[in-house]
Protein backbone atom coordinates (compact mmCIF):
# COMPACT_ATOMS: atom_id res chain seq x y z
CA UNK A 1 0.00 0.00 0.00
CA UNK A 2 2.62 2.40 0.83
CA UNK A 3 4.38 2.08 -2.69
CA UNK A 4 1.27 2.92 -3.91
CA UNK A 5 0.55 6.00 -2.12
CA UNK A 6 3.25 7.65 -3.94
CA UNK A 7 2.61 6.50 -7.26
CA UNK A 8 1.32 8.78 -9.94
CA UNK A 9 -2.96 8.15 -11.36
CA UNK A 10 -1.09 6.43 -14.53
CA UNK A 11 1.11 4.27 -12.31
CA UNK A 12 -1.48 3.04 -9.83
CA UNK A 13 -3.79 2.29 -12.91
CA UNK A 14 -1.19 0.29 -14.23
CA UNK A 15 -0.17 -1.50 -10.96
CA UNK A 16 -3.61 -2.49 -10.09
CA UNK A 17 -4.55 -3.47 -13.52
CA UNK A 18 -1.08 -5.82 -13.31
CA UNK A 19 -2.50 -7.24 -9.61
CA UNK A 20 -5.71 -7.87 -10.80
CA UNK A 21 -4.34 -10.19 -14.39
CA UNK A 22 -1.92 -11.53 -12.68
CA UNK A 23 -4.29 -12.63 -10.27
CA UNK A 24 -6.88 -13.85 -12.99
CA UNK A 25 -4.09 -15.42 -14.60
CA UNK A 26 -3.95 -19.09 -14.70
CA UNK A 27 -0.61 -19.47 -15.37
CA UNK A 28 0.41 -17.81 -11.83
CA UNK A 29 1.13 -21.06 -10.71
CA UNK A 30 3.27 -22.09 -13.64
CA UNK A 31 6.33 -23.65 -12.85
CA UNK A 32 9.44 -24.34 -14.35
CA UNK A 33 10.91 -28.20 -14.32
CA UNK A 34 14.10 -29.04 -14.51
CA UNK A 35 15.11 -32.51 -15.79
CA UNK A 36 19.06 -33.87 -15.94
CA UNK A 37 19.30 -36.64 -18.68
CA UNK A 38 21.80 -39.09 -19.53
CA UNK A 39 20.90 -41.16 -22.91
CA UNK A 40 22.99 -44.24 -23.23
CA UNK A 41 22.86 -47.45 -24.73
CA UNK A 42 22.23 -50.13 -22.15
CA UNK A 43 21.57 -54.37 -21.93
CA UNK A 44 17.59 -54.44 -20.99
CA UNK A 45 14.91 -57.46 -21.91
CA UNK A 46 11.63 -55.56 -22.85
CA UNK A 47 10.69 -59.06 -24.31
CA UNK A 48 12.26 -61.34 -21.80
CA UNK A 49 15.05 -61.65 -24.24
CA UNK A 50 18.07 -59.75 -23.52
CA UNK A 51 19.30 -56.57 -26.21
CA UNK A 52 20.22 -53.59 -25.94
CA UNK A 53 17.93 -50.63 -25.95
CA UNK A 54 18.61 -46.41 -25.52
CA UNK A 55 17.70 -45.68 -22.06
CA UNK A 56 17.53 -42.45 -20.13
CA UNK A 57 19.28 -42.14 -16.59
CA UNK A 58 18.89 -46.29 -16.55
CA UNK A 59 15.41 -46.21 -17.42
CA UNK A 60 13.64 -47.67 -20.40
CA UNK A 61 11.00 -46.47 -21.37
CA UNK A 62 12.94 -43.12 -20.33
CA UNK A 63 11.26 -41.24 -17.07
CA UNK A 64 7.82 -39.68 -17.60
CA UNK A 65 7.96 -36.03 -18.13
CA UNK A 66 4.39 -34.68 -15.87
CA UNK A 67 3.83 -30.91 -15.87
CA UNK A 68 0.48 -28.56 -16.10
CA UNK A 69 -0.09 -26.20 -18.78
CA UNK A 70 1.47 -23.14 -18.74
CA UNK A 71 5.01 -24.52 -17.09
CA UNK A 72 8.29 -24.75 -18.76
CA UNK A 73 10.41 -27.70 -19.27
CA UNK A 74 14.08 -27.76 -19.10
CA UNK A 75 15.65 -30.69 -19.86
CA UNK A 76 19.33 -30.69 -19.83
CA UNK A 77 20.45 -33.59 -21.88
CA UNK A 78 23.77 -35.57 -22.16
CA UNK A 79 24.82 -38.10 -24.79
CA UNK A 80 26.49 -40.85 -23.48
CA UNK A 81 26.22 -43.12 -26.17
CA UNK A 82 29.82 -43.52 -27.77
CA UNK A 83 29.31 -43.01 -31.55
CA UNK A 84 26.21 -41.89 -31.99
CA UNK A 85 24.55 -37.85 -31.76
CA UNK A 86 21.27 -37.77 -30.76
CA UNK A 87 17.85 -35.71 -30.25
CA UNK A 88 14.77 -35.65 -28.58
CA UNK A 89 11.74 -34.58 -30.13
CA UNK A 90 8.41 -33.33 -27.92
CA UNK A 91 5.98 -34.75 -29.87
CA UNK A 92 2.53 -33.17 -29.61
CA UNK A 93 3.92 -29.85 -28.36
CA UNK A 94 3.68 -26.81 -30.85
CA UNK A 95 7.08 -24.99 -29.54
CA UNK A 96 5.34 -21.77 -30.28
CA UNK A 97 8.28 -19.21 -30.21
CA UNK A 98 11.23 -22.06 -29.65
CA UNK A 99 11.84 -23.73 -32.34
CA UNK A 100 14.97 -25.10 -32.25
CA UNK A 101 14.09 -27.06 -29.01
CA UNK A 102 11.56 -29.31 -31.45
CA UNK A 103 14.49 -32.13 -31.67
CA UNK A 104 14.69 -32.90 -35.22
CA UNK A 105 17.85 -33.50 -36.32
CA UNK A 106 18.83 -31.15 -39.64
CA UNK A 107 15.65 -29.08 -39.50
CA UNK A 108 15.58 -27.79 -36.15
CA UNK A 109 19.13 -28.42 -34.75
CA UNK A 110 22.36 -30.64 -35.20
CA UNK A 111 22.22 -33.72 -33.40
CA UNK A 112 23.93 -33.47 -29.64
CA UNK A 113 27.12 -35.36 -30.12
CA UNK A 114 28.68 -37.62 -27.91
CA UNK A 115 29.92 -36.40 -24.51
CA UNK A 116 27.85 -32.94 -25.45
CA UNK A 117 25.22 -31.42 -23.67
CA UNK A 118 22.21 -29.49 -24.69
CA UNK A 119 19.27 -27.65 -23.22
CA UNK A 120 15.75 -28.12 -24.52
CA UNK A 121 13.70 -25.55 -22.77
CA UNK A 122 10.02 -24.81 -24.17
CA UNK A 123 6.78 -24.29 -23.33
CA UNK A 124 3.52 -26.85 -22.70
CA UNK A 125 1.02 -24.81 -23.71
CA UNK A 126 -1.95 -27.26 -23.71
CA UNK A 127 -3.05 -29.80 -21.85
CA UNK A 128 -3.49 -33.67 -22.61
CA UNK A 129 -1.46 -36.87 -23.46
CA UNK A 130 1.92 -36.73 -25.08
CA UNK A 131 4.93 -38.66 -25.42
CA UNK A 132 9.10 -37.75 -26.73
CA UNK A 133 11.54 -39.87 -29.00
CA UNK A 134 14.64 -39.79 -30.49
CA UNK A 135 14.25 -38.32 -33.82
CA UNK A 136 17.61 -39.12 -35.20
CA UNK A 137 18.21 -42.37 -37.55
CA UNK A 138 16.02 -44.22 -36.48
CA UNK A 139 16.50 -44.31 -32.46
CA UNK A 140 13.06 -44.15 -31.77
CA UNK A 141 13.22 -48.18 -32.81
CA UNK A 142 15.89 -48.47 -30.54
CA UNK A 143 13.72 -47.30 -27.49
CA UNK A 144 14.56 -44.46 -27.13
CA UNK A 145 10.63 -43.00 -25.88
CA UNK A 146 9.14 -41.46 -22.98
CA UNK A 147 5.67 -40.37 -21.77
CA UNK A 148 5.28 -36.66 -21.42
CA UNK A 149 1.57 -35.69 -19.55
CA UNK A 150 0.23 -32.16 -19.14
CA UNK A 151 -2.50 -31.34 -16.23
CA UNK A 152 -4.25 -29.05 -17.26
CA UNK A 153 -3.21 -25.43 -15.49
CA UNK A 154 -4.15 -24.75 -11.48
CA UNK A 155 -7.66 -24.09 -10.73
CA UNK A 156 -9.05 -25.40 -13.99
CA UNK A 157 -10.69 -28.27 -14.48
CA UNK A 158 -10.85 -31.16 -17.34
CA UNK A 159 -14.60 -31.23 -19.00
CA UNK A 160 -15.01 -34.74 -18.11
CA UNK A 161 -14.64 -36.91 -14.51
CA UNK A 162 -12.74 -39.38 -13.54
CA UNK A 163 -11.32 -41.28 -10.36
CA UNK A 164 -7.93 -42.34 -10.93
CA UNK A 165 -5.64 -42.94 -14.04
CA UNK A 166 -3.10 -45.02 -15.91
CA UNK A 167 -0.45 -44.17 -19.00
CA UNK A 168 -0.09 -46.50 -21.43
CA UNK A 169 2.89 -46.38 -23.48
CA UNK A 170 2.95 -48.31 -26.77
CA UNK A 171 5.41 -49.59 -28.94
CA UNK A 172 6.93 -52.12 -31.08
CA UNK A 173 10.02 -54.25 -30.82
CA UNK A 174 12.68 -55.72 -32.94
CA UNK A 175 15.35 -58.20 -32.41
CA UNK A 176 17.48 -56.71 -34.95
CA UNK A 177 19.09 -53.88 -33.73
CA UNK A 178 18.22 -50.75 -35.10
CA UNK A 179 21.68 -50.18 -36.48
CA UNK A 180 21.24 -52.98 -38.72
CA UNK A 181 17.94 -52.15 -39.75
CA UNK A 182 18.99 -48.86 -41.36
CA UNK A 183 21.65 -50.76 -43.30
CA UNK A 184 19.10 -53.17 -44.46
CA UNK A 185 16.66 -50.65 -45.51
CA UNK A 186 19.64 -48.71 -47.12
CA UNK A 187 20.90 -52.09 -48.98
CA UNK A 188 21.11 -52.91 -52.70
CA UNK A 189 18.99 -55.05 -52.70
CA UNK A 190 16.53 -54.23 -50.05
CA UNK A 191 16.15 -56.10 -47.29
CA UNK A 192 12.80 -55.11 -45.51
CA UNK A 193 12.67 -55.09 -41.51
CA UNK A 194 9.46 -57.65 -41.57
CA UNK A 195 7.35 -57.44 -38.43
CA UNK A 196 8.00 -56.59 -35.25
CA UNK A 197 9.05 -59.41 -32.76
CA UNK A 198 6.89 -58.28 -29.87
CA UNK A 199 4.26 -55.37 -29.00
CA UNK A 200 5.14 -53.57 -26.06
CA UNK A 201 2.94 -51.65 -23.12
CA UNK A 202 5.15 -49.78 -21.31
CA UNK A 203 8.18 -51.24 -22.52
CA UNK A 204 7.15 -54.94 -21.10
CA UNK A 205 6.50 -58.06 -23.99
CA UNK A 206 6.59 -61.64 -23.55
CA UNK A 207 8.64 -63.20 -26.55
CA UNK A 208 8.66 -66.78 -25.50
CA UNK A 209 5.64 -67.34 -23.76
CA UNK A 210 2.13 -66.15 -23.57
CA UNK A 211 -0.36 -64.94 -20.45
CA UNK A 212 -3.04 -66.96 -22.22
CA UNK A 213 -1.51 -70.26 -23.78
CA UNK A 214 -3.57 -71.52 -21.43
CA UNK A 215 -6.56 -70.89 -23.93
CA UNK A 216 -4.98 -73.34 -26.13
CA UNK A 217 -5.23 -71.00 -29.41
CA UNK A 218 -1.74 -70.42 -29.51
CA UNK A 219 1.19 -72.46 -29.43
CA UNK A 220 3.38 -70.80 -26.77
CA UNK A 221 3.88 -71.81 -23.64
CA UNK A 222 2.55 -70.32 -20.23
CA UNK A 223 4.73 -67.36 -18.94
CA UNK A 224 6.67 -68.32 -16.23
CA UNK A 225 6.78 -64.88 -14.48
CA UNK A 226 7.38 -63.28 -11.22
CA UNK A 227 6.43 -59.50 -11.55
CA UNK A 228 9.82 -58.25 -11.05
CA UNK A 229 11.42 -59.39 -14.23
CA UNK A 230 11.65 -56.06 -16.66
CA UNK A 231 9.65 -57.89 -19.09
CA UNK A 232 6.49 -58.37 -16.85
CA UNK A 233 3.28 -56.85 -17.65
CA UNK A 234 2.44 -53.89 -15.95
CA UNK A 235 -0.84 -54.99 -14.04
CA UNK A 236 -3.35 -52.33 -13.60
CA UNK A 237 -5.46 -52.04 -10.36
CA UNK A 238 -8.92 -50.89 -10.01
CA UNK A 239 -11.61 -50.25 -7.77
CA UNK A 240 -15.05 -51.60 -8.61
CA UNK A 241 -17.89 -48.98 -9.66
CA UNK A 242 -15.32 -46.56 -10.25
CA UNK A 243 -14.55 -44.42 -13.73
CA UNK A 244 -10.65 -43.99 -14.65
CA UNK A 245 -9.09 -42.60 -17.87
CA UNK A 246 -6.59 -44.61 -19.43
CA UNK A 247 -3.88 -42.81 -21.45
CA UNK A 248 -2.06 -44.17 -24.83
CA UNK A 249 0.32 -43.34 -26.90
CA UNK A 250 1.85 -44.95 -29.38
CA UNK A 251 5.28 -44.82 -30.40
CA UNK A 252 5.31 -47.76 -32.48
CA UNK A 253 8.26 -48.12 -35.72
CA UNK A 254 5.97 -49.41 -37.89
CA UNK A 255 2.51 -51.69 -36.06
CA UNK A 256 -0.57 -49.46 -36.35
CA UNK A 257 -2.73 -51.30 -32.75
CA UNK A 258 -6.33 -52.06 -32.09
CA UNK A 259 -6.80 -51.91 -27.58
CA UNK A 260 -9.22 -53.91 -26.27
CA UNK A 261 -10.30 -54.40 -22.36
CA UNK A 262 -12.18 -57.48 -22.28
CA UNK A 263 -16.07 -56.65 -21.03
CA UNK A 264 -15.40 -52.92 -21.12
CA UNK A 265 -16.34 -50.12 -23.00
CA UNK A 266 -13.94 -47.71 -24.14
CA UNK A 267 -15.25 -43.52 -24.02
CA UNK A 268 -12.80 -41.50 -26.01
CA UNK A 269 -12.67 -37.86 -24.96
CA UNK A 270 -8.99 -36.74 -25.80
CA UNK A 271 -6.66 -36.95 -29.14
CA UNK A 272 -3.11 -35.64 -29.30
CA UNK A 273 -3.94 -33.38 -26.59
CA UNK A 274 -7.66 -32.38 -28.07
CA UNK A 275 -10.75 -32.94 -26.26
CA UNK A 276 -13.22 -34.55 -28.78
CA UNK A 277 -16.75 -35.13 -28.76
CA UNK A 278 -17.28 -38.32 -26.28
CA UNK A 279 -17.98 -41.55 -28.02
CA UNK A 280 -17.96 -45.16 -26.94
CA UNK A 281 -16.48 -48.52 -28.36
CA UNK A 282 -15.84 -51.50 -27.92
CA UNK A 283 -12.27 -51.72 -29.45
CA UNK A 284 -9.92 -48.62 -30.80
CA UNK A 285 -6.98 -48.08 -33.53
CA UNK A 286 -4.20 -46.30 -32.49
CA UNK A 287 -1.53 -45.42 -35.06
CA UNK A 288 2.35 -44.41 -34.55
CA UNK A 289 2.15 -40.89 -33.24
CA UNK A 290 -1.05 -40.57 -31.68
CA UNK A 291 -2.11 -40.33 -28.53
CA UNK A 292 -5.53 -40.57 -26.95
CA UNK A 293 -7.68 -40.71 -23.50
CA UNK A 294 -10.40 -43.23 -22.97
CA UNK A 295 -12.68 -43.57 -20.21
CA UNK A 296 -13.92 -46.38 -18.43
CA UNK A 297 -15.73 -47.69 -15.89
CA UNK A 298 -14.82 -50.89 -13.71
CA UNK A 299 -18.93 -52.15 -13.70
CA UNK A 300 -17.83 -55.65 -14.31
CA UNK A 301 -18.05 -58.81 -11.32
CA UNK A 302 -14.99 -57.79 -9.41
CA UNK A 303 -14.52 -61.41 -8.37
CA UNK A 304 -12.65 -61.74 -12.20
CA UNK A 305 -9.74 -59.99 -13.90
CA UNK A 306 -10.29 -58.89 -17.24
CA UNK A 307 -7.26 -58.85 -20.29
CA UNK A 308 -6.41 -55.73 -21.88
CA UNK A 309 -5.28 -56.81 -25.22
CA UNK A 310 -3.58 -55.16 -28.22
CA UNK A 311 -3.11 -56.40 -31.64
CA UNK A 312 -1.83 -55.75 -35.09
CA UNK A 313 -3.96 -53.76 -37.67
CA UNK A 314 -3.49 -53.00 -41.24
CA UNK A 315 -0.04 -55.75 -41.81
CA UNK A 316 -0.84 -59.03 -42.01
CA UNK A 317 0.05 -59.87 -38.27
CA UNK A 318 2.95 -62.33 -36.90
CA UNK A 319 3.42 -61.01 -33.83
CA UNK A 320 1.44 -62.14 -30.94
CA UNK A 321 -0.96 -59.97 -29.17
CA UNK A 322 0.20 -58.16 -26.19
CA UNK A 323 -1.43 -58.51 -23.03
CA UNK A 324 -1.94 -57.17 -19.28
CA UNK A 325 -4.43 -57.92 -16.67
CA UNK A 326 -7.24 -55.10 -15.28
CA UNK A 327 -6.93 -56.52 -11.84
CA UNK A 328 -10.32 -55.28 -9.87
CA UNK A 329 -9.45 -55.10 -5.96
CA UNK A 330 -9.87 -57.84 -3.86
CA UNK A 331 -9.36 -60.09 -6.45
CA UNK A 332 -5.72 -61.49 -6.42
CA UNK A 333 -3.97 -59.97 -9.29
CA UNK A 334 -2.71 -63.24 -10.25
CA UNK A 335 -6.01 -64.80 -11.17
CA UNK A 336 -5.53 -64.86 -14.47
CA UNK A 337 -8.96 -64.17 -16.36
CA UNK A 338 -11.26 -66.90 -17.50
CA UNK A 339 -11.93 -66.21 -20.93
CA UNK A 340 -10.03 -65.58 -23.99
CA UNK A 341 -8.26 -62.16 -24.67
CA UNK A 342 -10.12 -59.90 -26.84
CA UNK A 343 -10.37 -61.17 -30.73
CA UNK A 344 -9.08 -58.36 -32.79
CA UNK A 345 -10.77 -57.19 -36.02
CA UNK A 346 -8.94 -58.40 -38.86
CA UNK A 347 -6.04 -57.08 -39.69
CA UNK A 348 -7.64 -55.94 -42.97
CA UNK A 349 -11.17 -54.95 -42.65
CA UNK A 350 -10.42 -51.41 -42.82
CA UNK A 351 -14.10 -50.19 -42.44
CA UNK A 352 -13.46 -51.05 -39.16
CA UNK A 353 -11.10 -48.44 -38.44
CA UNK A 354 -12.19 -46.21 -40.82
CA UNK A 355 -15.80 -46.02 -38.86
CA UNK A 356 -13.42 -45.64 -36.30
CA UNK A 357 -11.23 -42.57 -37.42
CA UNK A 358 -14.98 -40.80 -38.67
CA UNK A 359 -16.45 -41.06 -35.08
CA UNK A 360 -13.57 -38.67 -33.87
CA UNK A 361 -14.84 -35.28 -33.61
CA UNK A 362 -14.47 -31.97 -31.79
CA UNK A 363 -15.88 -31.30 -28.47
CA UNK A 364 -18.50 -29.40 -29.30
CA UNK A 365 -17.47 -25.51 -28.90
CA UNK A 366 -13.99 -25.80 -29.84
CA UNK A 367 -12.45 -23.93 -32.41
CA UNK A 368 -13.29 -24.38 -35.95
CA UNK A 369 -11.24 -24.21 -38.86
CA UNK A 370 -10.83 -21.37 -41.50
CA UNK A 371 -13.73 -21.96 -43.87
CA UNK A 372 -11.65 -21.20 -46.78
CA UNK A 373 -7.64 -21.80 -47.52
CA UNK A 374 -4.76 -19.66 -48.98
CA UNK A 375 -2.83 -22.44 -50.41
CA UNK A 376 -3.35 -26.35 -51.07
CA UNK A 377 -0.59 -28.78 -51.64
CA UNK A 378 -1.69 -32.17 -53.11
CA UNK A 379 1.31 -35.19 -52.11
CA UNK A 380 1.31 -38.29 -53.74
CA UNK A 381 2.69 -41.03 -51.43
CA UNK A 382 4.65 -43.42 -54.01
CA UNK A 383 6.96 -46.84 -53.29
CA UNK A 384 9.81 -46.24 -55.60
CA UNK A 385 12.89 -47.33 -57.53
CA UNK A 386 16.13 -45.01 -57.40
CA UNK A 387 19.14 -46.45 -58.51
CA UNK A 388 17.70 -50.05 -57.84
CA UNK A 389 17.36 -48.43 -53.94
CA UNK A 390 13.94 -48.90 -53.19
CA UNK A 391 12.45 -45.79 -51.46
CA UNK A 392 9.42 -43.94 -50.24
CA UNK A 393 8.48 -40.39 -52.15
CA UNK A 394 6.36 -37.70 -51.94
CA UNK A 395 5.45 -35.97 -55.42
CA UNK A 396 8.27 -38.17 -56.92
CA UNK A 397 11.39 -36.73 -54.30
CA UNK A 398 12.41 -38.81 -51.67
CA UNK A 399 13.73 -36.47 -48.58
CA UNK A 400 17.45 -37.23 -47.65
CA UNK A 401 18.11 -34.97 -45.12
CA UNK A 402 20.61 -32.06 -45.35
CA UNK A 403 24.09 -31.44 -43.24
CA UNK A 404 22.89 -27.98 -41.68
CA UNK A 405 20.05 -27.93 -40.18
CA UNK A 406 17.44 -25.86 -41.97
CA UNK A 407 16.08 -23.39 -39.18
CA UNK A 408 19.92 -21.92 -39.59
CA UNK A 409 20.33 -22.10 -43.43
CA UNK A 410 17.00 -20.25 -43.81
CA UNK A 411 17.79 -18.19 -40.87
CA UNK A 412 20.79 -17.02 -42.13
CA UNK A 413 20.26 -17.29 -45.96
CA UNK A 414 23.24 -20.09 -46.62
CA UNK A 415 22.24 -20.80 -50.15
CA UNK A 416 23.88 -23.76 -50.78
CA UNK A 417 22.77 -25.50 -47.74
CA UNK A 418 19.71 -27.15 -49.39
CA UNK A 419 17.76 -27.21 -52.51
CA UNK A 420 16.28 -23.33 -52.94
CA UNK A 421 13.96 -24.99 -55.54
CA UNK A 422 10.13 -25.26 -54.83
CA UNK A 423 9.43 -29.00 -53.97
CA UNK A 424 6.46 -30.06 -56.35
CA UNK A 425 2.54 -29.46 -54.76
CA UNK A 426 1.27 -31.94 -57.26
CA UNK A 427 1.38 -34.91 -59.11
CA UNK A 428 0.54 -35.75 -62.82
CA UNK A 429 -3.37 -35.47 -63.39
CA UNK A 430 -3.46 -38.56 -64.38
CA UNK A 431 -1.47 -40.71 -62.12
CA UNK A 432 -3.23 -44.13 -61.83
CA UNK A 433 -3.52 -44.69 -58.05
CA UNK A 434 -4.09 -48.15 -58.09
CA UNK A 435 -1.10 -49.87 -60.24
CA UNK A 436 2.60 -49.43 -59.00
CA UNK A 437 4.48 -46.38 -59.72
CA UNK A 438 5.73 -46.25 -63.11
CA UNK A 439 7.89 -43.53 -62.81
CA UNK A 440 11.03 -43.66 -63.50
CA UNK A 441 12.38 -40.48 -62.91
CA UNK A 442 12.11 -40.49 -58.90
CA UNK A 443 14.41 -38.01 -57.24
CA UNK A 444 16.16 -37.41 -53.94
CA UNK A 445 15.64 -34.26 -52.76
CA UNK A 446 15.77 -31.45 -49.96
CA UNK A 447 13.40 -28.68 -50.88
CA UNK A 448 11.35 -26.92 -48.45
CA UNK A 449 7.43 -26.13 -48.84
CA UNK A 450 7.25 -22.22 -47.64
CA UNK A 451 4.40 -20.83 -46.48
CA UNK A 452 3.06 -16.88 -45.68
CA UNK A 453 2.70 -16.77 -42.18
CA UNK A 454 -0.34 -16.76 -40.91
CA UNK A 455 -1.91 -18.51 -44.07
CA UNK A 456 -4.42 -21.09 -44.07
CA UNK A 457 -3.11 -24.38 -45.66
CA UNK A 458 -4.53 -27.53 -46.99
CA UNK A 459 -2.76 -30.41 -47.05
CA UNK A 460 -4.37 -33.36 -49.16
CA UNK A 461 -2.01 -36.80 -48.75
CA UNK A 462 -2.94 -39.15 -51.37
CA UNK A 463 -2.36 -42.67 -51.19
CA UNK A 464 -1.21 -45.39 -54.14
CA UNK A 465 -0.19 -48.52 -54.80
CA UNK A 466 3.18 -49.43 -53.62
CA UNK A 467 5.86 -51.66 -56.04
CA UNK A 468 3.52 -54.67 -55.60
CA UNK A 469 0.91 -55.02 -57.00
CA UNK A 470 -2.56 -54.79 -55.33
CA UNK A 471 -0.51 -53.21 -52.01
CA UNK A 472 -1.46 -50.04 -50.43
CA UNK A 473 -0.40 -49.48 -46.89
CA UNK A 474 -1.69 -47.38 -43.95
CA UNK A 475 0.58 -44.34 -43.51
CA UNK A 476 0.34 -42.15 -40.49
CA UNK A 477 1.22 -38.25 -41.19
CA UNK A 478 2.54 -36.23 -38.32
CA UNK A 479 3.18 -32.91 -38.28
CA UNK A 480 5.50 -30.93 -36.39
CA UNK A 481 5.00 -27.39 -34.60
CA UNK A 482 1.05 -27.55 -35.17
CA UNK A 483 -2.45 -29.05 -34.86
CA UNK A 484 -4.33 -29.43 -38.02
CA UNK A 485 -8.14 -29.89 -38.50
CA UNK A 486 -8.91 -33.17 -40.10
CA UNK A 487 -11.67 -32.21 -42.97
CA UNK A 488 -12.06 -35.65 -44.00
CA UNK A 489 -11.31 -39.17 -45.65
CA UNK A 490 -12.35 -40.65 -49.14
CA UNK A 491 -11.60 -43.28 -51.52
CA UNK A 492 -9.65 -43.04 -54.63
CA UNK A 493 -7.90 -40.16 -56.62
CA UNK A 494 -8.68 -36.91 -54.71
CA UNK A 495 -11.16 -34.74 -56.58
CA UNK A 496 -12.33 -31.19 -56.60
CA UNK A 497 -15.71 -32.46 -56.25
CA UNK A 498 -14.63 -34.07 -52.90
CA UNK A 499 -14.39 -30.86 -51.08
CA UNK A 500 -17.74 -30.46 -50.50
CA UNK A 501 -17.68 -33.45 -48.16
CA UNK A 502 -15.22 -31.72 -45.96
CA UNK A 503 -16.35 -31.63 -42.52
CA UNK A 504 -15.73 -27.64 -41.37
CA UNK A 505 -18.06 -27.99 -38.59
CA UNK A 506 -16.24 -30.10 -35.80
CA UNK A 507 -13.18 -31.79 -37.82
CA UNK A 508 -10.66 -32.40 -34.91
CA UNK A 509 -7.46 -30.66 -34.30
CA UNK A 510 -4.58 -33.54 -34.33
CA UNK A 511 -1.29 -33.98 -34.82
CA UNK A 512 -1.01 -37.12 -36.59
CA UNK A 513 -3.42 -38.25 -39.44
CA UNK A 514 -3.80 -41.61 -40.89
CA UNK A 515 -3.89 -42.14 -45.10
CA UNK A 516 -6.24 -45.21 -45.89
CA UNK A 517 -5.28 -47.90 -48.36
CA UNK A 518 -5.80 -46.41 -52.00
CA UNK A 519 -7.16 -43.14 -50.04
CA UNK A 520 -7.40 -39.64 -49.27
CA UNK A 521 -6.45 -37.41 -46.29
CA UNK A 522 -7.74 -33.75 -46.27
CA UNK A 523 -5.74 -31.30 -43.58
CA UNK A 524 -6.16 -28.09 -43.01
CA UNK A 525 -3.73 -25.77 -40.65
CA UNK A 526 -2.26 -22.03 -40.29
CA UNK A 527 1.10 -21.59 -41.07
CA UNK A 528 1.26 -19.38 -37.75
CA UNK A 529 4.24 -20.74 -35.91
CA UNK A 530 7.79 -19.76 -36.92
CA UNK A 531 9.99 -21.99 -37.54
CA UNK A 532 10.89 -24.93 -39.91
CA UNK A 533 8.56 -28.27 -39.09
CA UNK A 534 9.06 -31.82 -40.34
CA UNK A 535 5.81 -33.57 -41.72
CA UNK A 536 6.13 -36.92 -42.41
CA UNK A 537 5.26 -40.61 -42.37
CA UNK A 538 5.53 -42.23 -38.46
CA UNK A 539 6.49 -44.89 -39.84
CA UNK A 540 10.52 -45.21 -38.73
CA UNK A 541 11.55 -47.35 -41.58
CA UNK A 542 9.43 -45.65 -44.03
CA UNK A 543 10.81 -41.89 -42.82
CA UNK A 544 14.28 -43.51 -42.87
CA UNK A 545 13.56 -44.41 -46.59
CA UNK A 546 12.84 -40.69 -47.50
CA UNK A 547 8.74 -40.32 -46.52
CA UNK A 548 8.59 -36.90 -45.53
CA UNK A 549 8.74 -33.51 -46.35
CA UNK A 550 9.94 -30.00 -44.67
CA UNK A 551 7.70 -27.01 -44.47
CA UNK A 552 8.61 -23.22 -43.12
CA UNK A 553 6.92 -19.99 -42.51
CA UNK A 554 8.16 -16.89 -41.02
CA UNK A 555 11.99 -17.80 -40.34
CA UNK A 556 12.80 -14.35 -40.01
CA UNK A 557 10.63 -13.75 -37.54
CA UNK A 558 12.58 -16.04 -35.01
CA UNK A 559 15.41 -14.67 -32.65
CA UNK A 560 17.50 -15.98 -30.31
CA UNK A 561 18.51 -19.45 -31.80
CA UNK A 562 20.92 -20.91 -29.07
CA UNK A 563 23.96 -20.96 -31.45
CA UNK A 564 24.38 -24.90 -30.02
CA UNK A 565 21.58 -25.60 -31.88
CA UNK A 566 23.31 -25.01 -34.88
CA UNK A 567 27.25 -25.65 -34.58
CA UNK A 568 27.34 -28.01 -37.40
CA UNK A 569 27.55 -27.94 -41.37
CA UNK A 570 27.53 -24.62 -42.86
CA UNK A 571 26.03 -22.69 -39.84
CA UNK A 572 28.95 -23.90 -37.90
CA UNK A 573 31.35 -22.90 -40.47
CA UNK A 574 29.95 -19.50 -40.37
CA UNK A 575 30.12 -18.99 -36.74
CA UNK A 576 33.60 -19.67 -37.07
CA UNK A 577 34.19 -17.43 -39.60
CA UNK A 578 32.57 -14.73 -37.59
CA UNK A 579 34.45 -15.72 -34.90
CA UNK A 580 31.68 -16.32 -32.50
O1 LIG B 1 8.50 -50.06 -46.93
C1 LIG B 1 8.15 -51.23 -47.00
O2 LIG B 1 8.82 -52.19 -47.69
C2 LIG B 1 8.11 -53.43 -47.52
C3 LIG B 1 7.69 -53.97 -48.83
O3 LIG B 1 6.91 -53.03 -49.50
C4 LIG B 1 8.87 -54.30 -49.71
O4 LIG B 1 9.55 -55.38 -49.19
C5 LIG B 1 6.97 -53.07 -46.68
O5 LIG B 1 6.05 -53.92 -46.31
C6 LIG B 1 7.02 -51.77 -46.39
O6 LIG B 1 6.15 -51.14 -45.63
Amino acid sequence: MIGIINLSKRATTIFVFICVSLFHNPALGAKTRHFKWAVESMYWSPDCVENVVIGINGQFPGPTIRARAGDTIAVELTNKLHTEGVVIHWHGIRQFGTPWADGTASISQCAINPGETFLFRFKVDKAGTYFYHGHYGMQRSAGLYGSLIVDVAQGEKEPFHYDGEFNLLLSDWWHKSSQLQEVDLSSKPFRWIGEPQSLLINGRGQYNCSLAAHFGNSSSISCDLRGNEQCAPQILHVHPNKIYRLRVTSTTALASLNLAIGNHKLVVVEADGNYVEPFSVDDMDIYSGESYSILFTTDQDPSKNYWISLSVRGREPKTPQALTILNYSPTSASNLPTSPPPIAPLWNDYNHSKAFSTNILARTGSARPPTTYDRRVFLLNTQNHIDGYVKWAINNVSLVLPATPYLGSIKYGLKRAFDRRNPPENFPFDYDVTKPAPNPNSTYGNGVYTFSLNSTVDVILQNANALAPNVSEIHPWHLHGHDFWVLGYGEGKFTNEDERKFNLKDPPLRNTAVIFPYGWTALRFVANNPGVWAFHCHIEPHLHMGMGVVFAEGVDHVSKIPKEALTCGLTGKMFMNNKG
